[in-house]
């Protein structure tokens, strides 16, 4: 059925010279809203919307007739033509007539989580989208507060809702949907066109409906946006060939594809992840391969600047995620290059995790690596990478749980949950799972790999005790000098190792596969012949257990420098907690 509103949009496009087959007909349809369904075979489809029927920035600035961000300006125009009933006039035109049909076709609801009620975000449990939504609301707040406080006819009525909002920002989930986020779309509720949910309706709108501007004017900045009527009413697929050109003066959108009859024509917003796809458009793909899990990894400053100086660590950038044209609103251009590393990471360093591509988890192996590795060690040492695996490891295998840690209902307050957004919040999840499990599940294989290329380089205490069975039997009693009915609880496999490595330099008796280990130990104390040694109150109590006859404790200077040589050359595996020593050799 084809709504009032989206007839008479169709017609004003008709007036304004929006072209596009005859053959195409829009539709309501339930789950995708709007679409354009083809209505005979169609080889080819032109969308066309010649320049005078786009809504871009140079009419805000006309109007406003000031230097803020263009986008910005740009929003604050369209909530003025939504929710303002008195004219905006721009060389003579008001705008608001000019493009009232569209204004009044604009969706009358969206389903992005930053205006879901708190019983819906409890569906996205603890995941990226929802421990995000309040750091996204207040970037928007203070895009808003900075543009408005320029506007000299706004800036005195403003100040109280300024000071409200930022108030209520700082409460809970509960406060800020009660008195913001509910509101935008709320058609009871009334709002000056310059308040915050004003520009929230704004953004949102801008969110699931903006197109980059360059393509038809190649001197604007890349993150300028526009908004195109009808041709914003086609709906995304990843697979749909389409190109975006300017053709005079118009931007047209082509399908390069023939489109059977009965058969939706799909624009392509670009391969976008489920988060994305949420965040901006409020929907999500089944099996999206596109999917991302965003892991942000923030380092103190001097470890940043350390990072920045190995050459062969690549710290990713917003580009190397930018995977279409069509990111409007993230894609800038790469002007961080002559930032400081400090400033440009200062909120984390981003790594996209994907399921198709392990990219971002080679570069993360490398990153933990380098945080794990010791002055004497460089970053392709075998050490430093299985500790960083195994670090890495455990972040994920940490994100794993609390993702599959059923949804806990932290509000008893009588919310709807509509069915959909707990669709998309049950799709979005599992599609954050999958990714983590299968990264976990590649750092597995890789940590065999490893494993296996380097099984003569490494040595567990169950390889120990097999390749050296005497050790327990005999030489252990004797070195720690036990009676012959007296027992001793070693309950931890570093101080087994430790003993067996004093042991095994003291009676030149490792079996000749595990002698590397006697010698980087000699190696490891002629490192640190002459240092003045402090001796730490674990030790000596570690002493008295180990070497209760050792009452003139000659031993205590050496079980101290064995317990330092287990943790700079062993490694803890995550699945054992157990030490693994690891010959000096390079990966
Ligand atoms: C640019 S608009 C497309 C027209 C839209 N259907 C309408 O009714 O106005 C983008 C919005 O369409 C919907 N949409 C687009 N592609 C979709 C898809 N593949 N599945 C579900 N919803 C989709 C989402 O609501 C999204 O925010």
């Amino acid at each position: 059925m084809v709504s009032q509103e989206l007839s008479s949009l169709l017609t004003w496009g008709s007036e304004n010279g929006i072209t596009y087959p005859s053959e195409v007909q829009f539709l309501k349809t339930p789950d995708r809203g709007i679409s354009a369904i083809a209505t005979t075979n169609l080889a080819q489809a032109v969308f066309q919307v010649p320049k005078d029927a786009i809504i871009h920035g140079k009419l805000a600035e006309a109007y406003f007739g000031c230097e803020v961000n263009s986008n910005t300006l740009l929003k604050l125009l369209l909530a003025k033509l939504k929710f303002d009933s008195s004219p905006t006039v721009v060389d003579s035109e008001d705008l608001k007539s000019k493009f009232g049909p569209y204004i009044s076709a604009l969706p009358k609801d969206v389903s992005s989580p930053l205006i879901w009620n708190p019983k819906e975000l409890d569906h996205l449990g603890n995941t990226n989208v929802r421990t995000s939504i309040t750091a996204k609301l207040k970037s928007m707040f203070l895009e808003w507060e900075n543009a408005v406080l320029q506007l000299d006819d706004l800036k005195s009525k403003v100040q109280e809702e300024i000071t409200h909002v930022r108030d209520v920002l700082a409460q809970g989930e509960e406060q800020i949907y009660t008195q913001i986020t509910s509101k935008p779309f709320d058609i009871e509720r009334q709002f000056s066109w310059w308040s915050f949910p004003a520009f929230l309706w704004s953004s949102l709108i801008f969110l699931s409906r903006a197109f980059p501007e360059i393509v038809v004017d190649a001197n604007v900045d890349p993150s300028r946006i526009v908004l195109l009527p009808i041709i914003d009413l086609l709906n995304h697929n990843t697979n749909s060939r389409v190109e975006w050109r300017k053709s005079e003066g118009s931007f047209c959108v082509e399908i390069l594809e023939a489109v059977e009859k009965d058969c939706e024509i799909f624009n392509n917003y670009g391969g976008k992840g489920n988060e994305e796809l949420l965040c901006g458009y409020g929907f999500v793909l089944e099996n999206n391969v596109c999917d991302t899990v965003a892991l942000k990894i923030k380092l103190p400053p001097t470890a940043l600047l350390q990072v920045a100086d190995e050459k062969s660590i690549r710290l990713p950038t917003i580009a190397d995620y930018t995977r279409s044209a069509f990111d409007p609103l993230t894609a800038k251009p790469d002007s961080s290059q002559d930032e400081p590393i400090t400033s440009k990471y200062k909120d984390g360093i981003l790594y996209l995790l994907s399921a198709t591509s392990n990219t971002c988890l080679t570069w993360l192996l490398d990153l933990f690596a380098f945080l794990e590795k010791t002055d004497g060690e460089c970053l392709m040492s075998l050490r430093p990478r299985m500790q960083g695996l195994q670090s890495l490891r455990a972040a994920l295998e940490a994100k794993y749980r609390t993702y599959k840690a059923g949804t806990t209902y932290s509000n008893d307050e009588d919310y709807t949950v509509s069915e959909y957004r707990a669709h998309l919040a049950r799709v979005y999840k599992s599609g954050q799972i999958k990714v983590v499990k299968n990264s976990i599940s590649e750092l597995k294989r890789i940590e065999k790999d490893w494993t296996l290329k380097h099984k003569d380089n490494t040595l567990s205490v169950n390889k120990l005790m097999r390749m050296d069975s005497g050790f327990m039997e005999t030489e252990l009693p004797e070195f720690l000098q036990l009676d012959q009915d007296s027992d001793i609880a070693l309950d931890s496999y570093d101080t087994l190792m430790c003993l067996w490595i004093l042991c095994k330099l003291e009676n030149q008796s490792a079996p000749e596969p595990l002698q590397w280990a006697v010698t980087q130990y000699t190696d490891f104390l002629k490192a640190r012949q002459g240092q003045s040694v402090q001796i730490s109150e674990n030790i000596q109590t570690l002493h008295q257990t180990l070497f209760p006859k050792d009452t003139r404790k000659t031993k205590l200077r050496e079980l101290k420098t064995a317990v330092a040589f287990i943790t700079a050359n062993c490694y803890t595996r995550y699945s054992k907690d157990e030490p693994i020593l690891v010959k000096m050799a390079d990966l």
